[in-house]
């Protein structure tokens, strides 16, 4: 039997999964890291935690795994998407990981559109210039730490870093490069237009391959570190959403995932590259050759549910934390909370509201809370899913992936906010598979992805809408909704009080 390993560079752990070719998952190894948050707005990691955490993470699996290392014939990444790492001329990090929901870059943001121009910057990227994307990282380290930017000689995503890291090999790949803001996504080029535009060294960008592209072998060193064979091929993978897209078979138009890890995300599959949605959703490529996908973000969605756990009670797992969520009625006893623990994306790109619990009432107990944070993200993943459906697509069925998945009562609240059917997939680490499939593809064992995910992924169960839960779901989103107006202007008055 052969196998394959996708690993996941999440933004609370890397997680790493062995596949057999028969699409089983055969044991997956976990590893977290901190983030750290030194200013209101800052997220940042040190990229060598990444590489430490895989190494162990890698090292254990392959302990356990009593075959011949050999048959592990190849490995590949799904990362977490537009973080900043900076190398110098001998590839050494020159300062923090700044990452995707970091939102100090509001001003230069309003530098990109003065620079670039609103319409050239969406004709060539796709995008609108949102602060968590690696170009305004870029901007910001240049004109606050201009001598960090003049040692730079390469930029890279998390995921390339570690890949490099285990390879010598320096390179960038499509589905993630579309995430900078410096990418021609149609073209599949860096821009050169936006890089002389913003006055960045286009010397800085990484070359670029497909995510399914063989990029080399693992380096003795590493070999000889987590015990892999020094055979173990290594290709490029992809951006954390679009390997989840690949790792749920998000392989053809009217496909739509959600996802709820750190972040949360509502995808659909693109076929072409020029729906025209304006901006509000963000326009990416996908892992699978000459697709796209469209994408709205909730910033905090599991974090908002880890946040609320390791403030309000330290150390309980969160199925303790949740014991009893489906005991709690709709509405959480009158408790509305909007998730903008670090600002948001989808729909409102703003990096100064913060979140709120509105109601909160004498009589609330700890699960109250936590049944209306839960609601609450499910709220504003629901505001993605408002802007397809707006569009014009129809969404009557959703795979449901990541942490998130993992909790019944969560699914179920998912298909009645969403009004959809919900499937859950056999492994909830859409991502990890994604990057194994990606592996697979690459190593020949299938003519398509297509063809792999219809061996590696299957379904588990399905959650149908319940229509008396969903109209009691529509009247509590429309007041989810007036939260945002209502304390937008209440949050631009705090500003100046939180920890600068
Ligand atoms: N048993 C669980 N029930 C509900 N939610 C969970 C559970 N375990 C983890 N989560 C949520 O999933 C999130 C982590 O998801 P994951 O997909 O691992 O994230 P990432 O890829 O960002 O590291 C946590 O922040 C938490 O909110
Ligand atoms: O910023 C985005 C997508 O645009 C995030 O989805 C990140 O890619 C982080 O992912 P998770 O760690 O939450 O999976």
């Amino acid at each position: 039997m052969k196998y394959v390993i996708g690993v996941d560079l999440g933004t609370s752990a890397v997680k790493v999964l062995l596949m057999n070719q028969e699409g089983k998952v055969c044991d997956e190894v976990s590893k977290s890291y901190p983030l750290f948050q030194e200013k209101s707005g800052y997220s940042e990691q040190e990229p060598v935690e990444w590489v430490d955490k895989t190494t162990a993470a890698l090292k254990e699996l392959v302990a356990k795994f009593d075959g011949d290392v050999s048959d592990i014939e190849g490995i590949s990444f799904s990362g977490q998407m537009h973080g900043l790492v900076l190398l110098n001329k001998d590839h050494q990090v020159l300062r923090n990981a700044i990452l995707w929901n970091d939102t100090r870059t509001t001003e230069q943001c309003r530098q990109i559109y003065d620079l670039v121009g609103e319409d050239q910057l969406l004709q060539i990227t796709k995008n609108p210039a949102l602060e968590g994307f690696t170009l305004p990282k870029l901007l910001w380290v240049k004109q606050y730490e201009p001598e960090v930017l003049a040692k730079a000689s390469v930029f890279m995503l998390p995921k390339d870093y570690l890949r490099y890291k285990m390879t010598d090999q320096i390179h960038s790949e499509y589905s993630d490069a579309a995430g900078t803001l410096l990418l021609n996504v149609a073209e599949k080029k860096w821009s050169q237009d936006i890089c002389e535009l913003v006055g960045i060294d286009f010397e800085l960008c990484p070359p670029l391959v497909a995510p399914h592209e063989f990029v080399g072998e693992i380096t003795e060193s590493f070999a000889n570190e987590t015990g892999l064979a020094k055979t173990t091929k290594v290709f490029a993978g992809g951006a954390d959403n679009a390997c989840g897209a690949i790792g749920s078979a998000i392989l053809s138009e009217g496909k739509t995932l959600c996802s709820i890890g750190t972040s949360g995300v509502v995808l659909s599959y693109e076929e072409t590259k020029d729906r025209d949605f304006g901006g509000k959703v963000h326009y990416f490529n996908h892992g699978e050759e000459n697709a796209f996908y469209t994408m709205g973000v909730t910033l905090a969605a599991g974090y908002s549910l880890s946040w609320f756990r390791d403030t309000f009670a330290k150390d309980v797992a969160f199925e303790d934390l949740l014991a009893g969520l489906n005991e709690v009625p709709i509405g959480a006893n009158g408790l509305l909370f909007t998730p903008y623990l670090v600002g948001e994306r989808t729909p409102y790109a703003d990096a100064t509201i913060r979140a709120s619990f509105i109601g909160m009432d004498g009589s609330h107990e700890r699960i109250d809370f936590a049944r209306s944070v839960i609601e609450g993200i499910t709220f504003s993943l629901n505001e993605s899913i408002e802007i397809f459906r707006e569009s014009g697509k129809t969404i009557d069925t959703i795979i449901s992936i990541g942490g998130g998945a993992k909790n019944e009562t969560w699914l179920q609240i998912q298909a009645d906010v969403f009004n959809a059917k919900i499937v859950k997939l056999s492994s909830e680490q859409g991502p990890a598979v994604g990057a194994s499939m990606l592996a697979a593809y690459g190593s020949g064992w299938f003519t398509s992805l297509q063809e792999c995910a219809n061996v590696f992924t299957a379904e588990d169960k399905v959650y149908e809408p319940i229509p008396e839960n969903v109209e009691k779901y529509k009247t509590l989103f429309k007041l989810y909704k007036e939260v945002y107006q209502q304390t937008k202007l209440l949050n631009e008055g705090l500003k100046s009080f939180r920890k600068n």
